[in-house]
């Protein structure tokens, strides 16, 4: 357990110098879990992103997963990507002191000065209807960015935490701040549900009113941010209507 006083009670805390995947990692401790558990790494040589993209993770970035075992059924369960977006908001005001700097982009990416700095991918498994365990993975350009050549056309360019604000942090110190910042909005989700979540994301969301394109793997949207719903579905008002969309890739 971390000597840090604000640590949050109850949640572990292992730091590896190497791993394959901190997400596979937490997929093999889950059936032993007391509780929860934040698992770092130094380095991944195998790291993942969301829709089957590699994770490029240069020393110096963050590259950790929370593992627990949600009681929720399956939909409850994975609004906890929203929970971890303003988790990571919260943490990223600390360490930065420039909180307005940072927006958060639907459904789980972070962004400082209009590129993607931070990304969060969930893993579960489970069967008939219950998780057996949720794995958050969250990645962070501390130091080192990947170059906008090493991304898809049309995304966000890549930044650091670095280069954005001249903040040094290291992926340790960061983990001080984000745990308790994942407890503290973890409770809120628990004791009030998604609403107050719900409301606080998109108070902190990225282009809420403008016009943006949300592609799925067969289809593409274009239409006005309007809202996220009790769901977490995005809600665009398209030319044909108004569409509430549970997974996509969006574009600006
Ligand atoms: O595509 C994204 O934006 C999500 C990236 C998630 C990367 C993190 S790094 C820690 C954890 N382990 C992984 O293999 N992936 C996630």
């Amino acid at each position: 357990m971390s000597r840090n006083p604000d640590w949050p009670e109850g949640v572990a805390r292992h730091v590896l110098a190497s791993v394959d995947s901190t997400l596979t990692e937490a997929a093999r401790r889950a059936p032993h879990l007391a509780g929860p558990a934040w698992i770092l790494a130094h380095e991944q040589t195998a790291a993942r992103g969301r829709r089957g993209r590699a994770w490029s993770m240069p020393k110096g970035n963050f590259a950790a997963t929370l593992v627990m075992r949600p009681t929720e059924r399956p939909e409850q369960v994975a609004l906890r990507s929203f929970v971890a977006a303003l988790a990571l908001d919260d943490a990223f005001a600390a360490a930065s002191g420039r909180p307005q700097s940072f927006a958060l982009k639907w459904p789980n990416d972070v962004l400082l000065n209009g590129g993607k700095v931070a990304g969060i991918l969930l893993e579960s498994a489970g069967q008939g209807g219950a998780v057996s365990h949720l794995a958050i993975g969250i990645g962070i350009n501390l130091v080192a960015a990947p170059g906008a050549d090493q991304v898809e056309p049309g995304a966000l360019r890549p930044v650091s935490l670095l280069s954005e604000t001249g903040a040094m942090v290291t992926p340790e110190e960061f983990l001080d701040l984000l745990a308790p910042a994942y407890a503290a909005r973890e409770a809120q989700f628990r004791t009030y549900g998604f609403e107050p979540i719900r409301t606080a994301w998109l108070a902190r969301a990225a282009r809420l009113g403008e016009r943006i394109v949300a592609r799925t793997t067969s289809e593409s949207h274009e239409g006005t941010f309007e809202t996220v719903d009790a769901a977490g579905n995005l809600v665009l008002n398209t030319a044909q209507g108004r569409r509430a969309i549970p997974a996509a890739e969006v574009f600006f």
